[in-house]
């Protein structure tokens, strides 16, 4: 592909993203205008991920598209590059962070059923993201919204993580125990992620303003009945949605497919209008006629944390020397 690297638009823990134009005979068949997630060759693991798992998953209006990838040499070093479809709008992060406001009900229903539709495809092809956020969520032109950073996803595999991934303020309680990393762990993070759009703060803030210790954090998200609070500013609808991404026992979460149907996301795509036949909420998971569980299957090492040692190990393993600013969930640190 004939490219020129244009402005720096954004960047993330391993990579530099910047628009790119396409020049020459690339202009017919690629974008003009384009994304590019730049890292050097070395350290090019989690980019090079990305680009397996966005091959793998295909086409989905809810996830952003890759066009293929690339490596130059800049300043003496190789590099790798990801190209991928440009959202003007930056992420739905930068739009909360520029209001300094929640989004209106109606933005959050859409952009949940968004996310959720792209989560179905995600898990329906065997993959966890493993690092939803709302830093992930990007916004296009038209006001769409597509699930981005695919760099810490995975395949399904019932098996134990020996690290922990992804962001401690997202992560779900079976992932701070015991290191599972499968598809109910994005449902939980799509909640906190909910009730972020719709209170401007992060989940776990919401309660005592700024909360500045990741080690009280960890052990309220692992330990106790204790989940986040759900916004009072939520609708009936919205609180149910929400209150059903945060059931701490993984296999009891709703799944992504049982949430799109939920009354919160009922809207006609073309219309905007409720959906006649998602009015009513069903009250547990077997309401669901159609329902196939992706329930990850449950090991006696994964329940016994046998394997990967004791909660307290693990949460100790996350302490970091960093002082972040806990009130706003860009600053929280990305754990690998
Ligand atoms: N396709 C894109 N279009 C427009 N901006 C983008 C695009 N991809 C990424 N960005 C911008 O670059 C920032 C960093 O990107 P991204 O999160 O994908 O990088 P990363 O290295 O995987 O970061 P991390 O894993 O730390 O979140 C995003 O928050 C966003 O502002």
């Amino acid at each position: 592909m004939e490219w020129i690297r244009r402005e720096t638009i954004g960047h993330g823990s391993f990579s530099t993203v910047s628009l790119a134009t396409t020049s020459g005979s690339s202009s017919k068949a690629f974008p003009s205008l384009m994304a590019v997630k730049s890292s050097g060759v070395v350290c090019s693991a989690a980019l090079r991920n990305e680009r397996d798992v966005l091959d793998d998953l295909g086409d989905c209006s809810e996830i952003v598209r890759c066009f293929g990838e690339g490596r130059t040499v800049e300043n003496g070093e190789e590099i790798y590059n990801l190209f991928l479809e440009y959202a003007s709008g930056g992420s739905l992060a930068d739009r909360i962070k520029s209001s300094g406001e929640a989004l209106p009900e109606f933005e959050v229903r859409r952009f949940t059923r968004s996310i959720v539709k792209g989560l179905c495809h995600i898990h329906g092809n065997g993959f966890t993201h493993c690092d939803i956020k709302l830093e992930n969520v990007l916004v296009f032109g038209d006001g769409d919204v597509k699930i981005s950073d695919f760099g810490l996803a995975k395949r399904r595999s019932g098996e134990v993580c020996v690290e922990i991934r992804g962001t401690p303020l997202y992560m779900a309680p079976e992932s701070v125990n015991h290191g599972e990393f499968e598809s109910p762990a994005d449902i939980w993070a799509l909640g906190c992620s909910v009730v972020e759009m719709s209170s401007g703060k992060t989940a776990w803030c919401l309660e005592d303003g700024v909360m500045n210790n990741v080690m009280s954090l960890l052990v309220r998200i692992g330990s106790g009945d204790e989940v986040p609070r759900i916004p009072v500013e939520l609708s009936e609808e919205g609180k149910d949605f929400v209150s059903k991404c945060f059931v701490k026992n993984a296999a009891e979460r709703w799944t992504a497919e049982m949430l799109l149907d939920h009354p919160f996301l009922a809207v006609d795509d073309e219309s905007g209008e409720e959906d006649e036949a998602c009015s009513v909420s069903p009250r547990n998971p077997f309401d669901f006629p159609g329902w196939n569980s992706v329930q990850s299957p449950v090991n006696d090492s994964v329940m016994f944390g046998s394997l990967v040692g004791s909660p307290e190990e693990r949460i100790s393993g996350l302490v970091s020397e960093k002082v972040p600013d806990w009130s706003v969930s860009c600053d929280w640190v990305n754990v690998r």
